[in-house]
């Protein structure tokens, strides 16, 4: 089955080169024609400008055209997604459709699989989700990640498709575990470099990681995810990566917080929008999830990182 990837993000282009080592011929949608003609002409995507891209990847914005692929890999940003597969005309019946973007979307409060499902119902929804960067992909270092669809059948299929000699794909049927966890990690890694780049140290740091991860595992309990996916490589996994990387955007965007530094506008930085959501979707649970409310109120420049600080460590005490 044919694989297409819709967006040439940082992300996509590695993923597409990864399976371009395994044999496979990749299409790639961009909605921008100098992008298309750089992935074409030059064989070097924009935003992974140090890789050199074979010439079975190929590049189009004729996104009606791509999308008759098998096999769909959605890798725009989380808030691009629905309209980005409004644009695509042609009904997609039967075809998997593999989330690759990582957050909740505003609108619809749901994560990327629920997203694909409103848009697309005809199609199946999976996500491929856990710790990896792009570039570490695309240098084709060793990666485990996790692939969730609620149809076992085509995940299995999916897991053995997409994996590759240095990406090892495990599979789980929960995509709501999977998905919040990879959505959820993003907001704890800002509060996370927030506190790095305050100067607070690496023990505040350690409580955040581990008070944020039981943010993680009350939320995505509440909305029937399972504990183990959480602890797995989209949860846990994540969450250790990008809370303690610089290589991670959110993690970065925290320290600029921190540090009272500007950050650059055009990266994509997940977390923030996903912390807003995450905090429309707690009040509407009723349930209390202190560290990503304070990521959304510093991240909306409402409150400052040191007033955030105080607010948690000033909270009643209770049992662990
Ligand atoms: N980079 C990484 O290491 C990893 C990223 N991810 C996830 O992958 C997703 C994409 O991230 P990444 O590839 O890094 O991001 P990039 O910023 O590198 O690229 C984003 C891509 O999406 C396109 N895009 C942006 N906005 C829109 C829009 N409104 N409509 C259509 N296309 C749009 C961009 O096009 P243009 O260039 O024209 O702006 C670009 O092709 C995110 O959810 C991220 O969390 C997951 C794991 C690892
Ligand atoms: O999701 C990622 C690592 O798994 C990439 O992290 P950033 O989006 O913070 O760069």
């Amino acid at each position: 089955m044919s694989i297409a990837v819709l967006g040439a993000g940082a992300f996509g282009t590695a993923l597409a080169l990864s399976l371009s080592r395994e044999g496979h011929a990749v299409r790639i949608w961009a909605r921008d024609p100098e992008t298309v003609a750089s992935i074409n002409e030059a064989h070097r995507a924009p935003r992974l400008p140090d890789i050199a891209l074979p010439d079975s990847i190929t590049a189009s914005t004729d996104i009606d055209d791509v999308a008759q692929a098998g096999t769909l890999l959605l890798a725009v940003p989380m808030q691009a997604l629905h309209a980005t597969l409004a644009r695509v005309e042609a009904p997609l019946t039967g075809q998997r459709l593999v989330a690759c973007c990582k957050g909740v979307d505003l609108t619809e409060l749901t994560g990327p699989t629920g997203v694909i499902a409103h848009a697309k119902p005809e199609a199946i929804p999976a996500i491929l989700t856990g710790p990896s960067f792009a570039d570490d992909i695309a240098r084709d270092l060793p990666t485990a990640l996790t692939l969730a669809c609620a149809d076992d059948a085509a995940g299995k299929a999916l897991q053995h498709q997409l994996s590759t000699g240095a990406l090892r794909l495990y599979r789980t049927t929960d995509t709501i575990g999977a998905e919040l966890g990879g959505a959820l990690k993003n907001v704890i890694a800002i509060a996370c470099g927030a506190c790095i780049g305050e100067g607070l140290g690496d023990s505040a740091r350690a409580a955040l990681m581990t008070r944020g991860f039981a943010e993680m595992t009350r939320l995505a309990a509440k909305l029937g995810a399972k504990p183990e996916t959480l602890a797995g490589l989209s949860g846990l996994g994540d969450l250790a990566l990008t809370c303690t990387s610089e290589l991670s955007r959110n993690y970065r965007f925290g320290l600029a917080l921190g540090r009272g530094e500007v950050f650059d506008a055009s990266l994509t930085v997940e977390g923030v929008k996903t912390a807003e959501a995450v905090r429309r979707l707690a009040e509407r649970l009723e349930i209390d999830l202190p560290i990503c409310a304070m990521v959304h109120e510093v991240g909306a420049r409402d409150t400052s990182v040191a007033e955030a600080i105080r607010y948690l460590l000033n909270r009643p005490l209770k049992e662990e």
